[in-house]
C-alpha cells in the first residue's frame, strides 16, 4: 500500500463587513476574514495539505489570487476540485486532522458542523475528519485578534 502525507498552513487577517467563513460554514461573528476568495482559512489549509500529499504544489499555484476568476471564490469548490485530483490519482483518505488557531470566536459550538461539512465535501466518513481549535493565550497576531490561522495534516492511501 502507498501512503502519502501532506501538511497545510494558512493565515488570514480580520476585516470589517465580511462574513466569517470557516470550514465551508458561515460562523456568527462581528468580523470576517480578508482575502481574494471567501478567505476560508481552514479549507485553504486543508486544500494545501491535500496538494502537498499528492505533490501538486499549493493552492495559489492552482487558483492564483491575481486571477479575477477566483475573486470571491467559494473555497469549498476549490477544495472539491483538488479532491478530484486525489481521486483521479487513485488515492483515498485515511484521515485528516486540522487545527484552527483563533483567540476568538469560540469555535467549540461549531466544530461538529464543520467536521460534517468537510466530510460531506470530500464524501468521506466523518470519523476520518478531526477539527479542533486553540487560542494562543493572547500572544502574537492571533492573540491580538488580528486574524486566524489554520493548520492541517492529511494522510492518503492507495492500494491494499
Ligand atoms: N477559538 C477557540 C479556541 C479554543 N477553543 C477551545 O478551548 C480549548 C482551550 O483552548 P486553549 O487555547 O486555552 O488551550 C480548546 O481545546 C478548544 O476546545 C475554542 O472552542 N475556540
Ligand atoms: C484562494 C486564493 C484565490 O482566490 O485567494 P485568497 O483568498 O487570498 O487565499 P490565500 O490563502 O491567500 O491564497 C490562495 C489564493 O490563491
Amino acid at each position: 500500500m502507498k501512503i502519502k502525507v501532506g501538511q497545510g498552513f494558512d493565515v488570514h487577517g480580520f476585516a470589517p463587513n465580511r462574513p466569517l467563513i470557516l470550514g465551508g460554514l458561515e460562523i456568527p461573528y462581528e468580523r470576517g476574514l480578508e482575502g481574494h476568495s471567501d478567505a476560508d482559512v481552514l479549507l485553504h489549509a486543508i486544500t494545501d495539505a491535500i496538494l502537498g500529499a499528492i505533490g501538486q504544489g499549493d493552492i495559489g499555484r492552482h487558483f492564483p489570487d491575481t486571477d479575477p476568476a477566483y475573486k470571491g471564490a467559494d473555497s469549498a469548490e476549490l477544495l472539491q476540485s483538488v479532491w478530484n485530483l486525489v481521486e483521479q490519482a487513485g488515492y483515498r483518505l485515511s484521515n485528516l486532522d486540522a487545527t484552527l488557531i483563533a483567540q476568538k470566536p469560540k469555535m467549540a459550538p461549531y466544530i461538529p458542523a464543520i467536521r460534517e461539512r468537510v466530510a460531506a465535501l470530500l464524501q468521506v466518513d466523518v470519523d476520518d475528519i478531526n477539527v479542533k481549535a486553540t487560542t494562543t493565550e493572547h500572544l502574537g497576531f492571533v492573540g491580538r485578534e488580528e486574524g486566524i490561522a489554520a493548520m492541517a495534516v492529511v494522510c492518503l492511501l492507495r492500494g491494499e
